[in-house]
């Protein structure tokens, strides 16, 4: 099969060279001509452009985009749209929004698959798990380049119709999110706790049989050994939470109860903020008992 990869980044570069390496012909192009140019040295045919891309791709174009989520898929799409035809399909591997995707399936004409990825990085080796939502002819068709970018047949599947891949993926982020917090509030303890503990060791030996092993685990006894169990050079706080949000506010939609994740997003927003409710309940509490406020250092 003859792939395009639009976007070449952490994420496209992966599946560039994995769909390569199952024995696919690949026909790249990013914004940056660096990345290019290292795909066609990967042994991708280069693109000078999203047109020139689809031109190369002749009929029956399959397409896969890993750019950004939001406009640069609008972009993307615009550009490839007076070149697709109901014969061609589009698959967005991004973390997209889906009702966007449901929106790009409604008006583009090719079939479109939103697919939701899941690996990050180490799915160069490992291989990813796919969450893919459109029309089953269009799944059908592209199972070959799924099962290469895939940890294997396995690690894909349809999940029902246009917008359920990534529907599927926000909740992925929403539990993720919560494991990490789980994780965090754990550790958190027993540095702080009553034993002088090597935080490294805890996480190898939970990774080893107990019932909270997982790759979240692994990557904190990775985290421990590479840093120092003090974490000294971190800081205390946490960007991204734009799929953290869709997830709480769809689940306040459905009202569908989802304490954990909506305590893991608001922790993560808080850590980075200075926090006027805690100085508010630090004077409340002179003010209704004559605590002692504490000041901010100078
Ligand atoms: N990094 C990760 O662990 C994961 C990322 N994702 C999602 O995958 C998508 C891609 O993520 P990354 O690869 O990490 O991002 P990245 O920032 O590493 O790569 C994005 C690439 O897209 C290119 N690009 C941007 N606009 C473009 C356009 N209009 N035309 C052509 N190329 C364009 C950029 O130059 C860049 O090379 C995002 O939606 C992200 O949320 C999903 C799962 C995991
Ligand atoms: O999808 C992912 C992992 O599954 C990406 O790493 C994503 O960026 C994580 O979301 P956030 O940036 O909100 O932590």
């Amino acid at each position: 099969m003859q792939l395009g990869v639009i976007g070449l980044g952490r994420m496209g570069r992966i599946v560039v060279d994995r769909v390569l390496a199952a024995g696919h012909e690949v026909v790249a192009f990013d914004i940056d001509e660096e990345a290019v140019a290292s795909a066609a040295e990967a042994g991708a045919e280069p693109a000078d452009s999203i047109v020139d891309l689809a031109d190369r791709l002749g009929d029956g174009k399959r397409i896969w985009l890993m750019v950004p989520a939001g406009d640069p898929v609008d972009a993307a799409l615009d550009e490839l749209e007076p070149r697709l035809s109901d014969a061609d399909v589009v698959v967005d591997g991004g973390n997209s929004h889906f009702e966007d995707s449901v929106r790009r399936a409604e008006t583009t004409d090719a079939a479109y698959l939103d697919c939701g990825t899941s690996g990050g990085p180490a799915g160069a080796e490992l291989g990813f798990s796919l969450m893919i939502g459109g029309p089953e002819w269009a799944y059908d068709e592209l199972v070959p380049v799924f099962d290469a970018v895939a940890t294997g047949p396995d690690g894909h599947d349809r999940m029902g119709p246009a917008g359920s891949g990534h529907y599927v993926k926000m909740v992925h982020n929403g539990v993720e999110y919560a494991l990490m917090q789980a994780y965090g509030e754990g550790f958190e303890l027993l540095h702080e706790g009553r034993y002088d503990l090597d935080l490294e060791a805890v996480a190898r030996t939970w990774n080893n049989g107990a019932v909270i092993r997982s790759w979240l685990l692994e990557l904190c006894e990775e985290a421990f050994r590479e840093e120092g169990t003090d974490l000294d050079d971190v800081a205390d706080h946490v960007a991204g939470g734009s799929t953290g949000t869709w997830t709480v506010r769809e689940a306040l939609e459905r009202e569908v109860p989802v304490p954990l994740i909506h305590g893991a997003l608001a922790e993560r927003f808080g850590s980075r903020r200075d926090r006027f409710s805690r100085r508010l309940a630090n004077r409340l509490r002179y003010g209704f008992g004559r605590h002692e406020v504490a000041r901010r250092e100078e």
